[in-house]
């Protein structure tokens, strides 16, 4: 084996973790030689290793290489990216897929010499051969804080048409709806029963008979994964009644039933769909925290959805990326900054991206918002029926009676506007009529037959809480430095198509184009099966927290004044000191590799590594112990197949930048690549 020096042994680690590396000397100074030993030694790993040039004629020093446009299969270089694509899909020859698919790296030599015209071709051939690469249909679950979705296309269809979406209706009484309520209903034995319109009527029927008291309702349950800093596998929900149940049980029961709705959907259109031919899709607020994240994966894993068929999509993000395909819809110029606000049941989602030359989107802004969606206005609207009938009579309500008045409170929501009303009506239960004595609201509120009629400014305040934190975090985003020429907002998610909240935006900011495209509503559902089919719409993201983990070093006085000492083997130590990955608000690629760390075992037969993983809002942290800091979880190395070996150290890389945080660890002595996991649910 040829011996590579130490910049040469470095050069070969970042290639053999899989980042991209640039290798630039002077002619002599071994190069050549450094490629063709890093070939040699990841072949004899089991990597399949292509190697090109630029030219003919540089390909030659090589045994078994051929030219970059050769390889890819950029015919003659006479096409267009369109066109060459166009041809590679429909050619019958697949050799130019299968190659691409199986290599694992590439190596191109005289790299200077090849045009960015190339290398976008290159980009966007690897981009169609994922597609091409991908399961025979991609299907989204959009699991909402109030309603649950489901929607999906066929590869083949996506090819032709990417907008080719089916889009589940469900039928309910004589209407069909987009999406049903995320209610479940469990019976005594915690035992799934039904789900949606079914899950509320079944129960509002058991609750009328008196036999529903050990039976468990769960709705509107998502928001108690949002900032829940002890969210674990032993986490519980509490049901309508109060009684729990573990929340990992719960959120799997719903997943798998749509899950298996979508099978059955499938079963009768097309044949011989499995669930390994598709790959899933799950969406999630892009502000949730690493932890809520990892909950969602691990309940669709129980649900029977394995990792690899699996992948989160951020909502806004989808939405975004949908929005892309809408003809006609924004005429927002590439290198523009864009806002998508995402207004759904339960949170309020706000991205801030770019369409780049290629087409990918690239995140500008870390991912804002809150917990201000349409259940904000409902929780203003049952305080008010507090005010006016009391605590006792609204808790007298039946189920039946809570399930119409939700009904009537969302019809009533879709109408509210502006402008140009007096007053709106809304139908309450019969029991809420007899007892209705007004004090609270004289001359505004009003019994008219079975109905309620409200002044109509005391309405629009019902929305009044949650359009001042949405306005109030978008002033903040435009308030951004790197944001001074942003002048579209997209609204998507149900509550984006109410106008009392688009007109409060552009009141407030006149300047602003503000975009509602006709289906808002259904944007992340489809964006979701799009981004699917192909992950590689959004080349960037923006690092919501600077990542670290916690080490100990020898105690430096000048570095370690506030530090907490302690002492090894005699040896004085800093303790909890933050090792920063990445820094809050870098704009990171999609698949970003961190520089790898090294570490050692304490003990000779250690065969397990615990790193501490910490996040915080801050720049520069100096202490995990910092104000701000959290802990995220731990990380698992294993070191078990160098036991005993002196000097071991494992190779620790974070790959950051994808919906959801991973981490790649080598063992240093063997080369083998341990996918470690981080855990953020260790609660
Ligand atoms: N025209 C409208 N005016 C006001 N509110 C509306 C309108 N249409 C729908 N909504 C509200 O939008 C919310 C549902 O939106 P959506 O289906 O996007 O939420 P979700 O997916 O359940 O929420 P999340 O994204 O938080 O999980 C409900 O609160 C509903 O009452």
């Amino acid at each position: 084996m040829t011996v590579l020096n130490d910049e040469q042994q470095r050069a070969f680690a970042l290639m053999a973790s899989g980042h991209n590396v640039a290798i630039l000397r002077q002619a002599g100074t071994g190069k050549t030689m450094l490629v063709r030993e890093g070939v040699k030694r990841l072949r004899e790993r089991g990597k399949c290793v292509t190697v090109t040039a630029s030219t003919g004629m540089a390909a030659r020093q090589y045994k078994d290489a051929t030219t970059v446009h050769h390889w890819a299969g950029l015919l003659d270089g006479r096409y267009d990216n369109k066109e060459l694509l166009s041809r590679i899909r429909a050619s019958e020859d697949q050799s130019i897929v299968e190659r691409i698919k199986t290599a694992d790296s590439l190596v191109i030599d005289e790299i200077s010499m090849i045009s960015s015209k190339t290398f976008e071709q290159n980009s966007d051939i690897a981009g169609l051969v994922s597609e091409m690469s991908s399961k025979i249909a991609v299907a989204a679950i959009d699991f909402g804080t109030t309603y649950s979705g489901y929607a999906f296309s066929l590869r083949s269809d996506f090819q032709k048409k990417p907008t080719a979406i089916q889009l589940h209706r469900w039928s309910f009484g004589n209407v069909s709806y987009n999406k049903v309520p995320t209610s479940i209903l469990f019976d005594e034995f915690r035992n799934f029963h039904s789900f949606g319109f079914e899950a509320e009527q079944n129960y509002a029927k058991l609750a009328a008979a008196g036999t529903h008291k050990d039976w468990y309702l769960f709705r509107k349950f998502k928001m108690a994964l949002y900032r829940n800093e002890s969210l674990g596998e032993s986490t519980t929900l509490k049901d309508t009644s109060g009684k729990t149940m573990q929340a990992i049980d719960v959120f799997a029961a719903g997943i798998a039933y749509l899950k298996n709705h979508l099978m059955k959907t499938f079963s009768m259109s097309i044949v011989f769909m499995e669930e390994g031919d598709i790959h899933w899709i799950l969406t999630v607020p892009a502000i949730w925290d690493d932890s809520a994240k990892q909950f969602v994966r691990k309940s669709a894993n129980k649900a029977g959805i394995v990792d690899e068929h699996l992948t989160l999509a951020l909502e806004p993000e989808a939405a975004a990326v949908y929005c892309q395909h809408i003809p006609d819809l924004i005429p927002i110029p590439v290198g523009s900054p864009f806002m998508v606000l995402d207004c759904g049941g339960g949170t309020v989602d706000v991205t801030v991206h770019t369409i780049t030359a290629n087409g990918t989107l690239k995140e500008l802004h870390k991912p804002t918002g809150g917990d201000w969606g349409g259940i904000k206005v409902d929780d203003a609207f049952y305080e008010f029926l507090l005010e006016v009938f009391g605590m006792a009579v609204v808790r007298s309500l039946t189920e039946q009676d809570k399930l119409e008045l939700q009904g009537s409170l969302d019809e009533l929501k879709r109408k509210v506007v502006p402008s140009g009303k007096l007053s709106y009506t809304i139908t309450i239960p019969i029991c809420l009529i007899e007892k209705f004595d007004n004090v609270s609201y004289l001359g505004r509120v009003k019994l008219v037959g079975d109905k309620l009629k409200i002044d109509a400014v005391l309405v629009k305040s019902f929305f009044d809480a949650s359009v001042k934190s949405i306005l109030s975090c978008v002033q903040k985003i435009l308030d951004h430095s790197r944001l001074t020429d942003l002048r579209h907002v997209i609204m998507v998610g149900g509550y984006s198509d109410s106008d009392i909240l688009k007109d409060g935006l552009q009141m407030r900011f006149p300047n602003l184009q503000i975009i509602r495209p006709v289906d808002a509503a259904t944007a992340i559902l489809k964006g979701s099966v799009i981004y699917g089919h192909r992950p590689q719409s959004i080349g960037w993201r923006v690092m919501k927290f600077t990542y670290g983990v916690s080490v100990c070093s020898k105690y430096d006085e000048e570095k370690h004044k506030d530090g907490v000492l302690r002492c090894f083997d005699g040896v004085l130590k800093c303790v909890g000191i933050f090792d920063k990955y990445i820094e809050v608000d870098e704009i990171l690629q999609v698949g970003y590799k961190t520089h790898e760390r090294y570490y050692t075992p304490t003990l000779l037969n250690q065969a397990e590594c615990e790193l501490s993983t910490f996040c915080t809002g801050s720049k520069n942290p100096q202490y995990v112990t910092d104000i701000g800091c959290k802990e995220l979880g731990k990380i698992t190395l294993s070191m078990a197949d160098s036991i005993g070996q002196k000097d071991r150290h494992v190779r620790v890389n974070m790959i950051l930048g994808d919906t959801e945080l991973k981490v790649e660890a080598i063992d240093a002595q063997t080369g083998k690549l341990y996918n470690a996991a981080f855990d953020f649910m260790q609660h």
